[in-house]
């Protein structure tokens, strides 16, 4: 029954990729008007070769030979011309169409929330675009075109058998039985292996890509050898599946290979019997048999393109598990541009669970920051303060409630503009495989060099001058060749190259020595004066850039006022901030 269910619904998601070919049909019709053409002239040799036997090589005629000898050359030079044609154009749409495919899948995990991507593993996202990609191009570039091919070479040459002697004709057409039979046993089995097997590669791919991006931990605590037996097992895993399909497919390739080989037996031995009674010529046996031979290559390779078809489709069940995920976080239709804004932003009864989770993170949260003042928000670790500063620029949406900016929802902003509006600078900072500047102008594409520098000097990462090409130095993946002070610096001067109205900083200076963080709090209290900020803080130190602190336990505010104000009367807070200290002092 499930089986049956995975089978519909793969030939659904694989029909609904039907779009994709539409700008190739041409060139698709194409390729199968050159694909019959080549076989239609193939078949036509069989009965060319019925002719001479029965004709010039019977009657003793040279002349004849020769007009029927070039007949069939010019015939295999056609064909050969159809295949060279087919061959040629086949590849260039099929990958036109998987680079399209592609497009479209990262465009659309772009356009996914933030919490699709916390659910989903990497390593599976990435064999989505490339191996389950690679295994739709094979199927769109050979499988349909040939299943198609071959069914139609089937009826064809099975309606000339029958015309040329039915008894025999209709035994081949018999044969199709067992084919049937065995293709229906193949594909349900085939088809959970297909699955199986993919989804293996995708965890395979997680792995690798976990381990490139944690390798100075795992070497750190000398586990490469634990990591390599955990990577053995999935390796393994999939290596057993993928012998699995592959003995699948090779069983089912025998059955395939032996009905046309033992029909072919059968109608040497009844031929030859009819041609002894006299109802059936040598030359038409000739004919029959080499039309009957032109049916193994279609049969044998039917099983190939059955199980091609299978991965193609639950390859197509996979994409479409991240191309039907609905993009949550959009723009309403009505929604508006931000506009010019003066930076109040306000938490309106706020509450927040994350998708999945029956708890909320963030219970009623009522707090307001004025334009242009700073907010600190302090509490202890894991009682939501990332969580709260992410709702701003909309990462995630409010379960109930809503934020407020300058009186107007969020939710009715336009995402794009929302974003221009609030600039933020998170703990991990995320440097791209790109130039700095290039990663420095992800927010603001237009700023200049001097604006660029300018930001550089507020965070104090002027050691970008140092580096070997500066600002066209490109800083690798997740920007690993720099220190994680480095990185951090970088991302705070990205958050405030742009001069956003709206500043969230999620503790942007933890990585830094006590030195430099001082020397980036002295430049920070400038930008910070005229802008709107929300300031995670884990260090006592840096509450100092803050006008008002709100004090966060267990996802509600429980205190806000001036620094001094809850060191006098708040206990919780003074015990929040001697344990962030002894942290600090520790580090
Ligand atoms: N993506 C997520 N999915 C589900 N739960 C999450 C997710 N991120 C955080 N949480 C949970 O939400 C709670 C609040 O996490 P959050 O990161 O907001 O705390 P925090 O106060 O910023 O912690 P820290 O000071 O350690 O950075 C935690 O219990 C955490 O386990």
């Amino acid at each position: 029954m499930r089986t049956k269910r995975d089978h519909q619904s793969g030939v659904r998601n694989l029909w609904r990729l039907r779009r994709y070919l539409r700008p190739y049909r041409l060139q698709f019709a194409g390729l199968v008007l050159a694909a019959l053409g080549g076989t239609a002239v193939g078949i036509a040799v069989p009965l060319v070769i019925r002719r001479v036997v029965d004709g010039p090589i019977a009657h003793r005629d040279p002349h004849g030979l020769i007009a029927l000898g070039a007949l069939a050359l010019l015939l295999g030079v056609t064909e050969a011309a159809l295949t060279f044609i087919r061959r040629w154009s086949q590849s260039s749409q099929a990958l036109g169409m998987e680079a399209t495919i592609r497009q479209d899948l990262y465009a659309h995990l772009q356009r996914l929330p933030v919490a699709f991507h916390d659910r989903w593993q990497s390593g599976q996202l990435l064999a989505r675009a490339t191996a389950d990609l690679s295994v739709i191009r094979r199927f769109l570039s050979f499988g349909l075109l040939f299943l198609f091919v071959n069914l139609t070479t089937y009826a064809v040459v099975v309606a000339l058998l029958i015309r040329l002697h039915w008894p025999l004709g209709l035994l081949v057409a018999g044969s199709a039985v067992p084919l049937v039979v065995v293709s229906r046993r193949f594909t349900r089995t085939y088809l959970r292996t297909s699955r199986r097997m993919q989804d293996e590669q995708g965890d395979l791919a997680t792995q690798v890509e976990e381990t490139a991006r944690g390798l100075r931990t795992v070497k750190s605590f000398g586990r490469q050898a634990f990591m390599s037996r955990q990577f053995g097992a999935g390796a393994d895993r999939l290596r057993n599946t993928a012998v699995d399909k592959g003995r699948q497919l090779a069983g089912t390739s025998a059955q395939f290979d032996l009905v046309p080989n033992l029909t072919l037996a059968a109608v040497l031995v009844l031929g030859a019997v009819e041609v002894a009674a006299g109802r059936l010529t040598i030359g038409e046996l000739v004919a029959f048999v080499t039309l009957q031979l032109m049916l193994i290559w279609p049969i044998e390779s039917l099983g190939w393109i059955i199980g091609n078809a299978q991965e193609a489709m639950t390859a197509s069940d996979r994409i479409h598990e991240v191309l039907d995920a609905p993009p949550s976080i959009v723009d309403k239709p009505d929604a508006r541009a931000a506009g010019p804004v003066a930076g109040e932003v306000r938490f309106d009864d706020v509450w927040f669970s994350y998708p999945g989770s029956a708890t909320p993170v963030l219970r009623g949260i009522c707090l307001t920051v004025r334009p242009g003042e700073t907010l600190a928000l302090v509490g202890t670790t894991g009682c939501g303060k990332t969580t709260l500063v992410s709702l701003v620029p909309r990462l995630y949406d409010v379960t109930a409630g809503r934020i407020t900016l300058d009186g107007h929802d969020v939710r009715d902003l336009r995402l794009d503009s929302l974003r221009e509006v609030v600039g933020v600078a998170f703990e991990e900072p995320t440097l791209f495989s790109m130039s700095v500047r290039e990663n420095l102008a992800l927010g603001r594409t237009d700023a200049t060099d001097d604006e660029i520098h300018e930001a550089l000097a507020l965070a104090q990462a002027d050691f970008v001058d140092d580096l070997p090409w500066g600002l066209d130095t490109r800083v690798g993946e997740q920007g690993l060749s720099l220190s994680g002070g480095q990185r951090q610096r970088l991302a705070l001067a990205r958050a405030i190259l742009s001069r956003p109205r709206v500043l969230v900083l999620d503790d942007p200076l933890s990585a830094l020595d006590v030195h430099t963080e001082a020397l980036v709090e002295k430049a920070l209290a400038g930008v910070l004066a005229d802008t709107t900020a929300l300031l995670v803080v884990h260090r006592p130190s840096t509450i100092a850039l803050a006008d008002r602190v709100a004090l966060l336990a267990d996802g509600e505010i429980v205190a806000t006022g001036t620094h001094s104000e809850l060191l006098a009367t708040v206990p919780a807070y003074r015990a929040v901030l001697s344990e962030a200290a002894e942290i600090a002092d520790a580090a």
